[in-house]
């Protein structure tokens, strides 16, 4: 309990706002006692197996269910589970107030039902992510990922035993060996090259018809975000990188935790020439800035029946109390409006 008051005191104390939050947060994380007490009343963010419980409001808007703790305590009673599932909430942010935010998958459960009780629906990632607004993607990503690498990471890879994981969900630990295993990121580069005039686009065989996107690759172990995006570029377009600056970096849930930094690369236009791997990418080509602007101003479903048009991915603007996170591409595609 000590432990508790002097967590609570020494966030309160802080001047900024934005610096007694991230202090409330990692004192949850480390703490089990603490973490308790704070999702006896929470925000509670539902999902159906890894699908987020979304509500439609009056304009017609989406936005994530607001249930607290005690809320999600009278569903699981109707919906005949006991409480202890709720233990297996884990704490994903909190808000401007030091409320302690956390998600619970109710997967086991009748979906239909849970729905019903709660007026909304669980909809797919991918869906959510074009439904939701600016704030609220990147925390429901972020929930998805972490109920992902606990559903995936019951065994320890070294002694096959089970691990057990913290009161916040942050870590899994070995009962036997004691190692401790923290959610995973692949980190990839997402790049835009430009030869001055045009900018580089490509698509996958896999993508939707017409779809172009910037070049992207994981990057290898042990090597440096420009040695990643210098061989990305080689290997999937025959092309020598000159120069390069960071723009941007995003969480990016596809297929599964990526961490995505976005850069801008430049080639000489003396050495553009493409020599496109078709085992990695259908097609690749230079497209001039009016291409790229006009096929964004184009709604997407017209999009559609006008290929080739670049991949324009839902905005994910999120606010902290000091400054704006715009996604990586937006980025881009925004520098690409001012050139223009
Ligand atoms: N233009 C794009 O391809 C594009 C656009 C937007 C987002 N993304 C995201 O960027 C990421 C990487 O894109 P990519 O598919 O072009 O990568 P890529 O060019 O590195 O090719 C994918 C291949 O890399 C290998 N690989 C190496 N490490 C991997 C890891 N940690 N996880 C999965 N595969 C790994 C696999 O063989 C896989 O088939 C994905 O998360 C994708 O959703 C890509
Ligand atoms: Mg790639």
């Amino acid at each position: 309990m000590l432990r508790v008051l002097q967590i609570v005191r020494l966030s309160s104390r802080c001047s900024s706002s934005f610096v007694s939050r991230m202090r409330f947060l990692n004192g949850l994380k480390q703490n089990d006692d603490v973490c308790s007490a704070a999702l006896q009343d929470a925000h509670m963010f539902l999902f159906h197996r890894l699908s987020p419980l979304l509500q439609r409001n009056h304009q017609g808007t989406f936005r994530t269910a607001e249930l607290r703790t005690s809320d999600v305590q009278s569903l699981l009673e109707n919906l005949g589970s006991d409480r202890t599932l709720l233990q297996e909430a884990v704490l994903i942010g909190c808000t401007e107030q030091n409320q302690a935010q956390f998600c619970l998958d109710i997967g086991g459960l009748d979906q239909t039902a849970a729905e019903e009780l709660c007026g909304g629906t669980f909809v797919d990632l991918r869906k959510s992510f074009f439904l939701l607004s600016g704030a609220e993607a990147p925390l429901v990503a972020k929930a998805q990922a972490l109920l992902r690498w606990h559903q995936t990471n019951g065994f320890c890879s070294a002694t096959g035993q089970p691990t057990h994981r913290n009161r916040a969900g942050s870590q899994r630990t070995c009962s036997s060996s004691g190692i401790i295993y923290y959610p995973k990121m692949s980190p990839v580069v997402i790049v835009l090259v430009s030869d001055g005039e045009r900018c580089l686009l490509g698509r996958q065989a896999t993508f939707p018809r017409g779809l172009y996107s910037a070049l992207a690759g994981f990057c290898d172990m042990g090597e440096t975000l420009e040695e990643t995006l210098s061989r990305e570029v080689a290997e999937e377009v025959g092309l020598e990188v000159q120069s390069f600056s960071f723009s941007s970096s995003q969480h990016w849930p596809f297929p599964q935790s990526s961490f995505m930094m976005a850069c801008h690369a430049s080639v000489s236009p003396a050495h553009a020439q493409l020599c496109v791997d078709h085992s990695e990418l259908e097609d690749a080509r230079w497209f001039s800035q009016q291409e790229v602007l006009s096929a964004l101003q184009t709604p997407p479903p017209q999009r559609r029946r006008s290929p080739p048009h670049p991949l324009a991915p839902p905005k994910t603007r999120r606010r902290s109390s000091t400054h704006h996170r715009v996604d990586p591409e937006h980025q881009i595609l925004n520098r690409l409006r001012r050139v223009h």
